[in-house]
């Protein structure tokens, strides 16, 4: 199948590279000049241009966007509207909200499939999990691209209508963000409790046949084995959160409750705060009501 690739980073380069190792024709594009000339090194038939790209796949087009979550999607696809028909099949495999994708879906010319992508760039060589919303034509239309991209068969399904892909990935990312923080605060309590431990020794033996054993347990065990057991000079801070967030968003709304994931989300937002103003003012409001001395910055 020819591929068009749109967005050649950290994760669309492996759709790339993946789609052609399993003998698919891939035609590149990226804004950045650099990505384009690499993925042509690796065998891609490179484009200068959103528009050039649509020009130069033949027959109904199979086009993959793998651009940061919000406007770089709606761009792209302004760009590409005019060389689009219901032939044609999108997938946007990014980090889109699931909602933004069930107004694109509707909007774009073409089949649009939702893909929630997940692995990471640590998935190059055995391929990501994805999970697919849209059209099931356009879905079977593309297995053979899914099977090259996900670790296989198995790696992908269809999970339902527009934007059910990115919603079953939403969730995904709340459930990584509970996961984090539970083997945080296990971890945190072994660190400053009572016994003087190897902490990669623990993640390493839990990571051979014990329940809580994963793939974040392994990457906890590499931190370790990189950083020391006490994480060296890694900072006390948590950056992103918007998956995160549009999980406990949807939650509030369907009103059920996810007390772990939105702990998980708060204690990320709190990492960012250099003092805690909750805090400051429990301090100053325990002389209030009880003359309890008042601990204060020098
Ligand atoms: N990095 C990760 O672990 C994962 C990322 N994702 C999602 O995949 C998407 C891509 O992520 P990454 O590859 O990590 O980002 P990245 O920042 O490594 O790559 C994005 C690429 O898109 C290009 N780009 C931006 N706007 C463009 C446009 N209008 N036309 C063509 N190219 C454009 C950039 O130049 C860049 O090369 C995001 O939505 C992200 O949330 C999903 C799962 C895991
Ligand atoms: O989707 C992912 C993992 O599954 C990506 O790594 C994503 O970039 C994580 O972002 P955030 O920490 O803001 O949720």
């Amino acid at each position: 199948m020819q591929l068009g690739v749109l967005g050649l980073g950290r994760m669309g380069r492996i759709v790339a590279d993946r789609s052609m190792a399993a003998g698919h024709d891939v035609v590149a594009f990226d804004v950045a000049e650099e990505a384009v000339a690499d993925a042509a090194d690796a065998g891609a038939e490179p484009a200068d241009s959103i528009s050039d790209l649509a020009d130069r796949l033949d027959g109904d087009k199979r086009i993959w966007l793998m651009v940061p979550a919000g406007e770089p999607v709606d761009a792209a696809l302004a760009e590409l509207e005019a060389h689009l028909g219901s032939r044609d099949v999108v997938i946007d495999g990014g980090n889109s909200r699931f909602q933004d994708s069930v107004r694109r879906a509707e909007s774009c010319p073409a089949a649009y499939l939702d893909c929630g992508t997940s692995g990471g760039p640590a998935s190059a060589e055995e391929g990501f999990s994805l999970m697919v919303g849209g059209p099931e034509w356009a879905y079977e239309a593309m297995v053979p691209v899914f099977d090259a991209v996900a670790t296989g068969p198995a790696g992908h399904d269809r999970m339902g209508a527009a934007g059910s892909g990115h919603y079953v990935k939403m969730v995904h990312n709340g459930v990584e963000y509970a996961l984090m923080q539970a083997y945080g605060e296990g971890f945190e309590l072994l660190a400053d409790g009572r016994y003087d431990l190897d902490l990669e020794a623990v993640a390493r033996t839990w990571n051979n046949g014990a329940v809580i054993r994963s793939w974040l347990l392994e990457l906890c065990e590499e931190a370790f084995r990189e950083e020391g057991t006490n994480l060296g000079t890694v900072a006390d801070r948590v950056e992103g959160g918007s998956t995160g967030t549009w999980t406990v968003q949807e939650a509030l709304e369907q009103e059920v409750p996810l007390p772990l994931i939105y702990t998980a989300l708060a204690e990320r937002f709190g990492s960012r705060s250099e003092g805690r103003f909750s805090r400051r003012l429990a301090n100053r409001l325990r002389y209030g009501f009880g003359r309890h001395e008042v601990a204060r910055n020098d």
